[in-house]
């Protein structure tokens, strides 16, 4: 079986993630003031169950010892009995009465807590998910565009579902061990009632067993960190599946699609067939301790202690709860230790991220302070994008030494695929900052500080067309344009869209399903070039947002682009001969180096 990560997919170091304390901080930070009424809660239904456990002694030595009154009884059974005879209760029946309302009244006074129980800790494992989930989210979506771009999609996709779905199940076992861990604490002061000497016997195999989960979560800690690795390769081998589905149908390689994905989960399944072996030879140690404590019980408690019929009844029924109670428990131990690595992995990414925010990410909720002047040229200035490579090295993508536009300029980057073209755009887009360099437009130069600011006056389409589950209309004024109806339609016409709309049923109130996926890569386009229209902006860009379209179509779009340009600059990335011919401008850019060519 494969134990590393594999060129393919390896991921972040999940060792440098977290550790067990790390969840608990991170649970009690979450909680803060509810953790105490919550553990309160859960020790009340215990001490309830035990209490009810308890009470099995005087009802059994009652029974027991019937009418004749020097029959074997514990102290505890005497005193209740000299309450009920305060109370006029002096018969067996009637004493066996008053102790049957008295359960009757705990079992009652028990559901109410357990029923409140169950839902203040579903609250609280569901609202910490929920929030790892948002901050995680909330990470990623405010990292810098290079740090995300460094992460593949298979990736994030495997930490935002598998991951966090894992992490929920690390909850569910923390939670239930707590409330099954409590229960037999409880247990276990019954038995410290009804005997000390076998309170400790009990103590000392619970002990045993514990021993026993301590040692085979190292082993399923282990075992969770390969299902990591492994799930991380499904997750990958999913969506190369699903993004090549139609090249794999056309060539018909359907066989060999199949094949790559059935090897991926061939090792998630093998990882998760040894931990159930695992949990099962826990679970068998653990019952077999258990077999050897009833017989114990039943020995010592007969044969050495004296215990009378009522208290060995109820060492019974202790045993027999105590059993399962501590399979459970320990079993959930080492379930949370095969699940750790999940939130390890998360905790990873969120650690690159921070790391990365921290050295000059985008600061969230920053208000723009002033925007670029519209009416001065876009200027680039010696001027390189680096990344940081894998290995930390940093890697230039793209330099240029003097560009400038001048307001209501249509300018055409081309070049070979891989030049650097999209990296320049972005540059200009504030997805990157300069790590050399100045990009400006007058006075006002792109920096960390005033990127809001120059991201406000930008707007983007990019040549993967992004539509979500939402109207028409939604999708147009995504993420925060106001628009009437008119200026909807007009931008629609510019883009080459409008008939498109107008032959949906409900217009522009049209839902938009499963992502557009019903319309063409062209059409999806289309769309997207119309938001991009729609957003108030005085530099607009095209990164091959029309690569999808006729030839004819496109001439016509950028036609319309520049007989409206207004005082706008429009970088336009395409390989197209139209946006050439309509070009005020070009650059070109070859080997990761940008120049003015006409
Ligand atoms: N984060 C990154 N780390 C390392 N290399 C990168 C990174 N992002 C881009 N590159 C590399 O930089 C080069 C320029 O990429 P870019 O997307 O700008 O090219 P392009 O000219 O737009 O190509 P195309 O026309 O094919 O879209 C490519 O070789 C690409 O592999």
């Amino acid at each position: 079986m494969r134990s590393d990560a594999g060129p393919h997919y390896a991921g972040p170091n999940d060792a440098d993630g977290a550790s067990f304390g790390d969840l608990l901080q991170a649970i009690r930070a979450y909680a803060a003031d509810g953790i105490f009424g919550t553990l309160s809660i859960i020790t009340l239904a215990a001490v309830l169950e035990s209490a009810g456990l308890v009470l099995l002694v005087p009802v059994a030595e009652t029974i027991f010892a019937g009418e004749g009154k020097g029959a074997a009884r514990s102290g505890l059974t005497m005193q209740i009995a000299a309450w009920m005879e305060a109370v006029g209760l002096n018969s067996v029946l009637q004493q066996l009465a008053g102790l049957g309302v008295i359960f009757i009244a705990l079992v009652a006074l028990r559901a109410v807590v357990l029923l409140r129980r169950d839902i203040v800790l579903m609250q609280m494992s569901q609202g910490f998910i929920d929030r790892v989930r948002l901050d995680f989210f909330s990470l990623l979506a405010h990292a810098d565009w290079p740090v995300i771009k460094r992460y593949r999609k298979a990736e994030l996709l495997n930490t935002m579902t598998t991951n966090v779905g894992r992490l929920g199940q690390a909850i569910r076992f923390l939670s239930s061990g707590i409330v099954v861990g409590v229960l037999g604490l409880a247990y276990l002061a019954s038995a410290f009632v009804v005997s000390v000497a076998l309170g400790l016997a009990l103590l000392g195999l619970i002990a045993i067993g514990g021993v026993f989960a301590a040692i085979w979560s190292r082993r399923s800690h282990r075992l969770g960190r390969q299902l990591n690795q492994a799930n991380r390769f499904v997750m990958h081998e999913t969506t190369t599946f699903l993004d090549g589905m139609k090249a794999a149908k056309a060539a018909r390689a359907e066989d060999e699609l199949s094949r790559r994905f059935a090897g991926s989960i061939a090792e998630a399944r093998l990882i998760s067939v040894q931990f159930v072996t695992q949990q099962g030879r826990l679970r068998n140690s653990i019952q077999f301790i258990a077999s050897v404590a009833a017989l114990l019980v039943l020995l010592l408690g007969y044969g050495v202690i004296g215990l009378n019929g009522g208290e060995l009844v109820v060492m019974a029924a202790i045993v027999m709860r105590l059993a399962p109670n501590l399979v459970t428990t320990l079993t959930g131990v080492q379930s949370l230790a095969h699940a750790m690595p999940a939130f390890e992995s998360i905790r990873a990414i969120e650690g690159e991220l921070r790391r990365a925010k921290a050295s000059g990410g985008i600061v969230p909720g920053r208000e723009p302070s002033g925007e670029p002047p519209a009416d001065q040229p876009l200027e680039a200035k010696a001027v390189s994008v680096e990344v940081n490579s894998l290995a930390g090295e940093n890697i230039t993508l793209v330099r240029a030494d003097d560009l400038l536009f001048a307001p209501g300029t249509l300018v055409h980057v081309g070049g070979p695929s891989g030049a650097g073209k999209s990296t320049l755009v972005e540059l200009f887009a504030g997805l990157h900052l300069p790590a050399q360099g100045m990009v400006s437009r007058g006075a006002y130069a792109l920096d960390a500080a005033s990127r809001p600011g120059w991201q406000a006056r930008v707007s983007f389409a990019p040549q993967e067309p992004f539509i979500f589950d939402g109207t028409v209309r939604e999708n147009l004024c995504w993420p925060n344009v106001e628009a009437d109806d008119q200026q909807l339609w007009a931008a629609l016409e510019t883009a080459g869209a409008g008939d498109i709309v107008a032959r949906l049923p409900a217009g522009l109130d049209e839902p938009m399903l499963d992502g557009g996926a019903r319309l063409s890569g062209g059409e999806r386009q289309r769309l997207c070039l119309a938001r991009a229209l729609l957003r108030p902006a005085d530099l607009l860009i095209l990164d091959e947002a029309t690569s999808a379209m006729d030839a004819e179509l496109e001439r016509s779009i950028i036609g319309r682009l520049r007989q409206d340009i207004g005082n706008r600059v429009v970088l336009m990335v395409s390989h197209s001969l139209n946006a050439v011919m309509h070009a005020d401008q070009r650059i070109e850019v070859t080997g990761g180096h940008a120049r003015v060519v006409g």
